[in-house]
């Protein structure tokens, strides 16, 4: 499987980075492909180094401006012009999206797979790894949209959100099975 993987370029304490370097060695593990932003920043280089550590392969799919920040251990490395193309790119290589902890620009990676899913311009699965309830507010948000008929869809046909990374994985098993 592609995944799809958000999650921030800072390098983050063991509260953030122990959880996000067991979901990549399940990744690695199940023999699935990161696709991610291709950056060896913080926990994008985390991932990426425990992805590869645990056998998985690497597809990183980058901007010019960032490109000297490139993984140099990379399968893949896709270059784009600008971020709007490597946001589309990142979701047409995925079978599925899974958010982990991140800023700014992790969640405009969320808002806008979340945008063009509620369009149906996409089925794949969005799950977010909500360690340590990092992303609370925006569940809460979210949920207030849904249940004051802000959503055209219900809520939970969008986005779910999980605790550990084995429940990734196992939600992730459960769409392919289905
Ligand atoms: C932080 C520094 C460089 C950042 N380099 C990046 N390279 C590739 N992709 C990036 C980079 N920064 C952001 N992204 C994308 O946005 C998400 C992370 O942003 P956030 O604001 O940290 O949440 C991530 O998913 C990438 O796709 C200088 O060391």
């Amino acid at each position: 499987m592609n995944i799809t993987v958000f999650c921030s370029a800072y390098s983050l304490d063991d509260r953030y980075a122990a959880p996000a370097a067991e979901f990549a060695r399940l990744l690695g593990a199940g023999g699935h492909t990161l696709v991610w932003g291709g950056s060896n920043a913080g926990l994008m280089g985390l991932l990426a180094d425990e992805v590869k550590a645990a056998g998985g392969k690497l597809v990183g799919v980058m901007v010019e401006l960032l490109a000297h920040k490139g993984y140099p251990g990379a399968d893949e490395l896709v270059m784009t012009g600008d971020l709007a193309e490597r946001k589309a790119e990142l979701l047409a290589r995925a079978d599925a999206v899974v958010v982990l902890v991140g800023g700014l620009g992790t969640l405009d990676e969320i808002t806008e797979v979340l945008e063009l899913k509620k369009h149906n311009l996409h089925g794949k699965p969005i799950v977010v790894l909500d360690t340590e309830g990092f992303w609370t507010g925006l569940r809460v948000q979210l949920e207030r949209m849904d249940t004051e008929g802000f959503l055209p869809r219900p809520l939970d046909e969008l986005i779910t959100f999980v605790q550990t990374p084995a429940e990734v994985f196992a939600l992730l098993d459960s769409h392919q099975n289905s």
